[in-house]
């Protein structure tokens, strides 16, 4: 059962125990038929040359650090697997579960996500604290995770230090961060290896899904990110 929505920054909302079990295998079988391709899952390059800990696969466009294209050039050349209709209907769900918000425009019922990146932690995996700002659209940032519970911390707009909020991120947890909070700096500190419910088939590690509009594509849905706050960074 969800538990309340919590505000844990003014647009960013954490809501406990959103998505059920078998939605979170469901996606979890998802996430492995995703992760071996068109383009396959892997650990991302920095332009420093340093490798990141955690390992990625997109949907819908292609993220590498840091801007968006259709192909993975940094990979094999492949063209990013379409974004699935059922994950934009998860993430409208997700809006109106996090803000209560319906089919005015600009509610959750305009949310039109096009990119999806989806993340595997193993224990030992790390996200440094950054903002998600290669989008062209100021839509929410919709996270789901499932498996291993982990530090998911929360900060400001303005650096990647403090003050900044400190969540425990459990299986089925929603997380939403748009308005005044979707620019702001977030990371993974830490995850606790171990402490996935077996239920939902994944027997260790961290599954993250985060879906975006880009805000790149012409057609149905690309000129609807003017109705969120424009980005200002
Ligand atoms: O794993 C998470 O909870 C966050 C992932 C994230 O921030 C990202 O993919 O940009
Ligand atoms: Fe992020």
């Amino acid at each position: 059962m969800a538990r309340e929505p919590v505000e844990v920054a003014p647009g960013a909302v954490h809501v406990p125990g959103w998505l059920s079990v078998e939605r979170q295998r469901e996606l979890v079988g998802a996430c492995r038929a995703w992760a071996r391709g068109p383009v396959p899952m892997r650990r991302m390059v920095l332009p420093g040359g340093g490798v990141m800990s955690v390992r990625t696969v997109c949907l819908g466009w292609h993220w590498q650090p840091y801007r968006y294209s259709r192909t993975a050039g940094d990979v094999n050349g492949a063209r990013v697997a379409p974004f699935p209709d059922r994950l934009a209907d998860l993430g409208r769900a997700a809006l109106a579960a996090a803000y209560g918000e319906g089919d005015e425009d600009g509610g959750a019922g305009s949310y039109a996500p096009d990119a999806a990146l989806v993340n595997f932690y193993d224990g030992a995996a790390r996200m440094g604290m950054h903002q998600d700002k290669e989008e062209r659209s100021g839509a929410p940032v919709v996270s789901l995770s499932i498996g291993d519970s982990c530090v998911f911390r929360f900060g400001n707009t303005v650096s990647r230090n403090r003050p900044y909020t400190d969540v425990e991120l459990v299986s089925g947890d929603l997380f939403v961060f748009g308005g005044p909070s979707r620019f702001a700096f977030h990371g993974v500190p830490k995850v606790f290896p171990g402490t996935a419910d077996p239920a939902v088939g994944l027997r260790t590690g961290r599954l993250n899904i985060t879906l975006r509009e880009t805000g790149l594509a012409s057609g149905p849905g690309a000129q609807r990110g003017r109705e969120w706050p424009k980005r200002t960074r």
